[in-house]
């Protein structure tokens, strides 16, 4: 059924071991030979942290499938337990000046490709899904979500502020009240107070059925011309694409400049040794 499974080897250079997980793809796209439609999946162990290298490859299957002409874009995680653990830590975390540029700059294109795709985009989260996982779902026009995980935008709880544009999806998702309070607690919803609130549309089983049930969104479309359905998208998403667009250098700006606060430091590196600690037990 599948008429192309895209998951190279491309060998990778860098100079900062920590950030090397391994010189394949982190991301691999299937499209369904009957229906068209793409599934891009993330593959970077432990937690499908958003690394430069993650996001790179994400915004090259993203670009991959716009220049496929695919029916749809589904994302999904090839870990049982996690979606995506949003932003590796590491990247922020005493970083490298010009790898730090590199990696937000990449994030911004992800979120403009993702949040501007003139494909129909759905999310199967087959996991946790904090921060840049919830980012990255709140992108997609759907969301279908396992049972007994957790999806949210926690910076609060890291002392660090989620940027406007993250809010941005958040909020095209959540009614202004209940999305203002849960950033400002860093609040994670469970899956059954995300879909009470509407952080996400169903709730599947298994895996297979959330990817069928996003399927079946983008396959309601079937019957819409693709034009009027993609150029309508983009108005509705226009504004908040072009605060991004055109605020790109200043966005990089604050956030390299609040990330090598000494408190951002002290933070950061507070929360990442209790990560490690919680794992070790
Ligand atoms: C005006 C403002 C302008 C600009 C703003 C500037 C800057 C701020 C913007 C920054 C935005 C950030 C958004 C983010 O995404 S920050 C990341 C937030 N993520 C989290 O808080 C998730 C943390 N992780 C977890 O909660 C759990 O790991 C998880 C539920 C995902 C999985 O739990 P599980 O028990 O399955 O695994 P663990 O044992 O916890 O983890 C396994 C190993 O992975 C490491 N890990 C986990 N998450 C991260 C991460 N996000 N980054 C780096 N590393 C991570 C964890 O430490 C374990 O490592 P080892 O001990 O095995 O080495």
């Amino acid at each position: 059924m599948l008429r192309s499974t895209i998951s190279s080897l491309v060998p990778r250079a860098t100079s900062v071991a920590r950030h090397m997980s391994n010189a394949a793809k982190l991301t691999t796209v299937e499209i369904n030979d009957v229906t068209g439609i793409a599934t891009l999946t993330m593959n970077r162990p432990p937690v499908n942290g958003l690394n430069l290298e993650l996001l790179t490859d994400l915004n090259n299957s993203i670009q991959e499938i716009e220049d496929n002409k695919s029916r749809g874009l589904i994302l999904t995680s090839s870990n049982p337990t996690i979606f995506s653990a949003g932003l590796d830590i590491l990247e922020m975390y005493k970083p490298d000046k010009e790898r730090l540029k590199a990696f937000w700059t990449t994030l911004q294109d992800v979120w403009l490709a993702l949040y501007g795709s003139a494909v129909p985009t759905a999310a199967a989260i087959n996991g946790h899904s904090p921060a840049g996982g919830c980012l990255l779902a709140t992108s997609c026009e759907y969301r279908v979500m396992l049972p007994k995980f957790t999806i949210g935008l926690n910076e609060t709880k890291l002392g660090i502020v989620a940027p406007k544009w993250f809010m941005s999806s958040f909020l095209s998702v959540l009614p202004r009240r209940v999305a203002e309070r849960a950033l400002n607690q860093g609040r994670m919803f469970t899956t059954d107070e995300a879909l009470r609130n509407g952080l996400i549309d169903e709730v599947a089983n298994s895996k297979e059925e959330a990817l069928a049930k996003c399927a079946e969104f983008i396959g309601s479309f079937s019957k819409v011309n693709p034009l009027a359905r993609s150029l309508t998208k983009q108005q509705l998403r226009a504004a908040e694409l072009s605060e991004l667009e055109n605020e790109r250098a200043q966005d990089l700006e604050k956030f390299i400049f609040f990330v090598n606060q000494p408190a951002v430091q002290k933070g950061l590196g507070i929360y990442l040794e209790n990560l490690k600690k919680k794992s070790k037990n």
